[in-house]
């Protein structure tokens, strides 16, 4: 595998991917450990891993390159990760046989909020969704959150419910 080989195609992504800020979208490569993407992911929550774990994952993820969809922003400047967001596309048998989208760990680094990179990354994932078939696109958040999706069209239905188990060894 290159070095630069990504988890699923650029070309599935909205253009333009360079903003006016030289700020690049893009897919999530194998190269990114160095680049600072766990730091950015700790800025959401607990995201300490070891290269060889982050590896291991994204090698698992990208054999199935129609689910997993982790999109960063790189910094081009600094070649620094500042921003990531995710989308996993559940096949259902609902709906026509169609496929429902899950957002998750969205997250800008603290020095880049409030530049429309979370805006951003949540339209490069909406337009994925979209042309992967997704009827709708869920995703769990904060309060505190609730305006910054509601800005990117999303709006607050049913409530969210979690049960945590034992993490399982791997
Ligand atoms: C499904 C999940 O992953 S939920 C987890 C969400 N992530 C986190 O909580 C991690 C910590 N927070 C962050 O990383 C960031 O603050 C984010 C991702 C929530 C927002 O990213 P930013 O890049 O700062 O937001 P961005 O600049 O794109 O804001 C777009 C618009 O939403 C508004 N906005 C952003 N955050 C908020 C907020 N918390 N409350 C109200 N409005 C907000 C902005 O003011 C802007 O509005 P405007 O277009 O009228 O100016």
């Amino acid at each position: 595998m290159s070095n630069n080989e990504s988890l699923f195609s650029n070309t599935l992504l909205k253009e333009p991917r360079v903003d006016n800020d030289n700020i690049e979208f893009r897919s999530l490569e194998i190269t990114d450990y160095e680049k600072g993407f766990s730091e950015v992911l700790q800025q959401l929550t607990e995201a300490k891993f070891e290269k060889s774990k982050f590896i291991e994952r994204y090698l698992q993820m990208k054999q199935y390159n129609d689910t997993y969809f982790v999109i960063v922003a790189e910094d081009k400047s600094s070649g620094k990760i500042v921003a990531a967001g995710s989308l996993i596309v559940e096949k259902k048998f609902i709906r026509g046989v169609t496929s429902c989208g899950h957002i998750e760990d969205i997250v800008v680094d603290k020095t880049y909020r409030g530049k429309n990179l979370g805006l951003k990354i949540i339209q490069q994932l909406k337009h994925l969704g979209k042309i992967m078939g997704c009827y709708k696109l869920i995703l769990d958040c904060d309060e505190k959150n609730e305006k910054f999706y509601a800005k990117n069209g999303f709006e607050r239905k049913a409530i969210m419910m979690a049960v945590y188990l034992p993490t399982p060894k791997l």
